[in-house]
């Protein structure tokens, strides 16, 4: 079985156990994330559910869009009953490291207006500690004046290496959907980190904008396996 199928069998779990009639649902960003919203799509149509649906990102905005479902957002619907979303690395502890798309702040804006945060990945993100399988670094959103002296406060407090991430169809950097930058942390592995403290000192940076950091947020995570099983952890 593939990583996308692997994928897709975390993504219909979690929507077949969490989405309900009546509820606001808040849908994350990514390529796990669209499996999701087929789904709901689906089960809308099938059972006439209704459902409002938060975006965490323009991605997000456009699936919604594209598959008829009923567009909300904060203002409106300050309070979700359960968001659906992707990430980059779990540990065994239920801590996140998101953003690897950009999108980490407005997922975490909604995942905090959230009842539930549902996690959905494959196999390959299921992790004892973060580090062991995603080596891109913890993404830092930043606001673009600051992102030189955030680089080197956290070298200098925590080690390791910032890297201003670069666009790939674009001269320069990465924008996110705010306007900001992302710096992607590679921290030192040769200790553990208590992520808790970490991300609180790091968001005390003036000019940190968010990071890709979700400690204490999720409550359930499905992995999707290479032979078609979804295995569980809940917090
Ligand atoms: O910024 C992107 C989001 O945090 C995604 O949810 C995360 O990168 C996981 O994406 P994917 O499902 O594509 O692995």
């Amino acid at each position: 079985m593939s990583l996308e199928e692997a994928k897709k069998c975390a993504a219909y779990k979690a929507v077949d156990e969490y989405v309900k009639d009546n509820t606001v649902v808040g849908v994350g960003s990514g390529s796990t994330v669209v499996y999701a919203v087929h789904r709901i799509a689906e089960r809308v149509k099938a059972e006439s559910l209704k459902l409002v649906c938060i975006p965490t990102s323009f991605q997000a905005r456009q699936l919604i869009i594209e598959h008829g479902l009923v567009l909300g957002d904060l203002e409106c619907n300050p309070k979700l009953d359960c968001a659906i979303d992707g990430a980059d690395e779990v540990d065994a502890k239920m801590v996140l490291i998101k953003g690897g798309g950009g999108c980490l702040l407005q997922e975490k804006i909604v995942a905090s207006c959230a009842d539930r945060l549902v996690v959905i990945a494959d196999y390959t993100k299921d992790s004892e500690k973060l580090g062991q399988q995603y080596r891109k670094g913890i993404p830092i959103e930043v606001a673009p004046m600051a992102y030189v002296p955030i680089k080197g406060k956290v070298e200098a407090r925590y080690g390791g290496n910032l890297k201003l991430r670069m666009a790939v169809a674009k001269a320069g950097p990465v924008v996110t959907d705010n306007g900001n930058f992302i710096l992607d942390w590679t921290f030192p592995d040769d200790k553990e980190h208590d992520w808790d403290a970490v991300n609180r000192e790091i968001m005390m940076i003036p000019g940190v904008v968010d990071t890709g950091l979700f400690v204490g947020m999720a409550t359930k995570a499905y992995f999707g396996q290479k032979d078609g099983t979804v295995t569980e952890r809940s917090a």
